[in-house]
């Protein structure tokens, strides 16, 4: 019935393409759409015009929403723009046909990690998904108690409280979150949802394939890959992460080669020799205040060895350092020791912050004690992901630290063949020297 109402809405007004377009349940993916004949990659599959789109330009022009959230002081962030909008648009009982028909046809309800209860969340303590979805749950709350007094308590008939109640507030966000598309044009940046084609589910194995066109003004989807009749038709919501998918679309992919952990490095203002340091991080491209994503295939970039070596100069390290090459190579080997013991001591207390260990997480899957596909399997998926990243990067850096320090005495060693103080180990074999070789060159 919506769904009739929905394709009718867009095609009187020029939607191309609904005709060969079907909703449908899909096993593992929940409701998606499925083609009805066959497509090339490259077929433009769905054409959405841009007046259909939920966008901010659209709240604002709307002639009775828009004056009134254009007067908001201060001005509303974009995506509470865009809730205001959902909102609204739901709560009206007569006008608006079209855009109430999508309306209709959205989730009642969500699994992005925001809606998890506290048990549910305790799963993946430890991550970075836990801190940011607690500090989402806070902002939230402080969000809404500003929109209700800045604008729904100013115009009680326009957004009755009953309707506009912070589960509402979370439930647009959480649609806007899942649903919502980003485009980067020349001098223009904007996010939109776009309905039927916020229909379509995430494949990694499509390429990216919906564009806006804006000689046309128009939302395209064009088919990532060849599909057969039938075939539920994907786009590709990008490289993203688990603990990403979890935050803003509520799944995760088991195994997803896209999972990182943002390690973040700070120092200290009151650390000795502070002023040079942050200079010859700056000169390095670093940032004093720097978040670095370790990943499966990179889990310990080049650019944490450099901001840690320049963390840790000595005072008679610190004029050796050329500003333009920024501590590309090992600073010295009592520096290159200390950064590998601290990396090493921050992994293993990173570890011992999940709550579940690796191990216990990969049993419960085992053993269906998590049940696929419910929020205590996904966050177990997010956090496995992250200690597998943390527990590599642990693994080199004891590996470089091999290289530089005597495995009898323990003492940093400068000449890589025999320890300075002890005289009597040979410590590098062939195969760590080819390591330290390929690490720091
Ligand atoms: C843009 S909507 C797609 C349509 C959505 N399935 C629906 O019924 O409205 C994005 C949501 O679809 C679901 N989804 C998309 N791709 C998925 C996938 N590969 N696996 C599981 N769920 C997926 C998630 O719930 C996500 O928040």
């Amino acid at each position: 019935m919506e769904t009739t109402k929905l394709r009718e809405w867009l095609e009187n007004g020029g939607a191309e393409g609904l005709s060969w377009l079907q909703l449908e349940d899909f096993p593992d993916t929940g409701r998606g759409v499925k083609t009805l004949r066959p497509l090339k990659s490259g077929d433009i599959v769905l054409t959405i015009p841009g007046s259909f789109l939920w966008t901010v330009d659209a709240a604002f022009d709307d002639p009775i929403l828009g004056p009134i959230i254009s007067s908001v002081k201060p001005p509303l962030s974009v995506e509470d723009t865009l809730a205001v909008f959902l909102l609204f648009i739901k709560s009206r009982i007569e006008r608006y046909e079209g855009r109430q028909a999508h309306v209709k046809l959205l989730p009642t309800s969500y699994t992005t990690s925001v809606c998890f209860t506290d048990e549910e969340l305790e799963i993946c303590s430890g991550s970075s998904l836990y801190h940011i979805t607690k500090q989402l749950k806070q902002q939230i709350r402080d969000d809404y108690l500003q929109l209700l007094n800045n604008l729904f308590s100013k115009h009680p008939d326009l957004f009755p409280l009953e309707k506009f109640t912070q589960n509402d507030y979370m439930w647009a966000l959480c649609a806007i979150w899942s649903r919502g598309m980003d485009f980067q044009l020349p001098g223009k940046q904007f996010r939109c949802i776009a309905p039927f084609a916020d229909m379509l589910n995430h494949s990694p194995d499509v390429q990216l394939c919906h564009t806006y066109n804006p000689q046309s003004d128009s939302l395209q989807i064009l088919a990532g890959k060849d599909y057969t009749i039938g075939e539920q038709v994907f786009i590709n919501y990008g490289s993203v992460p688990n603990n990403r998918l979890l935050r803003l679309y509520g799944f995760v992919l088991p195994n997803n080669p896209y999972d990182t952990y943002d390690l973040v490095l700070t120092t200290h203002p009151l650390a000795p020799l502070y002023a040079q340091k942050v200079t010859l991080l700056e000169s390095a491209g670093l940032q004093v205040n720097a978040t670095f994503p370790l990943t499966l295939s990179d889990p310990l970039p080049l650019d944490v060895l450099r901001y840690l070596r320049i963390q840790r100069l000595s005072s008679s390290e610190i004029s050796t350092v050329e500003a333009k090459r920024g501590a590309r190579n090992i600073v010295s080997a009592r520096n290159e020791a200390e950064i590998l013991k601290a990396l090493i001591e921050a992994c293993e207390s990173l570890l011992d912050g999940f709550s579940v260990p690796l191990e216990k997480l990969e049993a419960n899957i085992a053993s269906s004690v998590y049940q696929k596909s419910d929020n205590k399997w996904a966050a177990a998926h997010v956090s496995i992901g992250e200690q597998k990243i943390i527990k590599m990067t642990l693994q080199k850096t004891r590996e470089l630290l091999a290289l530089v320090i005597c495995a009898q005495c323990g003492k940093a060693n400068e000449n890589n063949k025999r320890c300075g103080r002890c005289r009597r180990v040979e410590f590098y074999s062939e195969i760590l020297l080819e390591l330290f070789k390929r690490n720091y060159n």
